[in-house]
């Protein structure tokens, strides 16, 4: 099967700042309808890279192309710009109503009248700004002026959207809600998406990719789960927690309990979730337990399965016991608990964990 074409590729750019590099990316590809995260501390380089991709900052080198063309100068880099949007952190939002402004860039686009008005309800309606479109942009929430914000950048209808950390400083709810909506406006619209974000349940549930960013460069660029239990070294490690996470199937349901195939086996967990949903079970080290006895003939653990020791690290004040269950698995165990059990790679062990233990996020 071909990967879906390329629609903006960075080759060899350097960014400089004040002679100092701030970006070094050898080459950099997002796919039609691709939605990637982009995470990373502070001050790596994450909206150095996406004002790159719109061609919007001076480079010591490199080029960046749209659709395999060269973005230069003059009208094609503007024509190219038209098939973007970005969205940053703090809306900016013209003093008028929602409606006004949500028809602001189609405007500017030269949509006709007919057009304008279908797209502005269409647009308010996917972000259920439809009963505010009257009102002045002056008097919203914190959480309806990002709404706003997003159904006027993506009323538009662009090929790519950069998003640079558009839901900081909102509640959980709101939050989730609004993530939602952008989703399934971007999937919907078939338009590709970089998103950066500090939150990694965040970059799990949007991503087909993410890219971990450290000093200017990309150090890690692979699909969630790989990014997430096999991260390249320390540092991608330290950024994203270091759960355990493996990606099930919701195959079963008991009120809030719920089977989730994974492979072979299943894992028990409460949660949201319905039948065949796509989820990631996300179980973090502490809460893995290690037995050399089945801990199912003397607990009512709902987890426990056999597994096969595959490695051990040492971590400073304890070790991190990495585990085949037919699934990969991370147990934190002390010194003495490692000594006591006499734990080694190659051992035959029990691993368990509680079915409250793990956090499931439903994908997409
Ligand atoms: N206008 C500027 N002048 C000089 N240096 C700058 C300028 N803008 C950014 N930098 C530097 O470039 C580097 C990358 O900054 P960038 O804003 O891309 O990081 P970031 O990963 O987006 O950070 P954050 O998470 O804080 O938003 C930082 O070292 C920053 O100090």
């Amino acid at each position: 099967m071909t990967p879906p074409a390329c629609v903006v590729e960075l080759r060899g750019v350097k960014v400089e700042r004040g002679g100092v590099g701030v970006l070094d990316v050898p080459s950099f590809q997002l796919r039609e309808r691709e939605f990637v995260s982009l995470i990373g501390p502070n001050g790596s380089g994450k909206t150095t890279l996406l004002l790159s991709m719109l061609a919007l900052l001076d480079r010591a080198a490199g080029q960046v192309l749209y659709r395999g063309a060269e973005i230069g100068a003059g009208r094609d880099a503007v024509e190219a710009r038209r098939r973007m949007a970005m969205v940053l952190q703090e809306p900016l939002l013209f003093d008028t109503t929602v409606q006004d402004n949500v028809a602001s860039g189609l405007r500017l686009r030269g949509l006709g009248r007919r057009e304008t008005r279908r797209r502005v309800a269409e647009y308010l309606e996917r972000f259920r700004l439809s009963d505010l479109a009257q009102r002045s942009a002056r008097k919203l929430s914190g959480g309806e002026a990002r709404r706003v914000n997003l159904a006027r950048a993506l009323a538009v209808e662009p090929e790519v959207v950069f998003l640079d950390e558009p839901f900081t400083s909102l509640d959980l709810p709101t939050r989730q809600s609004i993530t939602g909506d952008l989703e399934r406006t971007i999937r919907d619209a078939g338009m590709a998406a970089i998103l950066v974000t500090h939150d990694q349940t965040e970059a799990l549930r949007l991503s087909d990719r993410i890219l971990v960013m450290d000093g200017g460069r990309i150090v890690q660029s692979d699909v969630p789960s790989v990014v997430m239990n096999d991260p390249v070294n320390a540092f991608v490690a330290s950024c994203l927690g270091m759960e355990t996470i493996v990606e099930g199937v919701v195959r079963r349901r008991d009120g809030w309990e719920m089977g989730i195939a994974v492979g072979a086996q299943e894992i028990v967990a409460v949660g949201e979730g319905s039948l065949g949903d796509r989820v990631y079970c996300c179980i973090r080290p502490e809460n893995v337990i290690i037995d050399v006895a089945d801990p199912r003939l003397t607990s009512s653990v709902r987890n426990a399965f056999p597994a096969r020791i595959v490695g051990v690290v040492s971590m400073g004040p304890h070790l991190e016991v990495k585990l085949d269950c037919g699934f990969p698995l991370v147990a934190h165990v002390t010194r003495e608990s490692l000594a006591a059990l006499a734990l080694a790679e190659g051992k035959d062990v029990f691993a368990s964990f509680k079915a409250t233990a793990i956090h499931v996020i439903r994908k997409g």
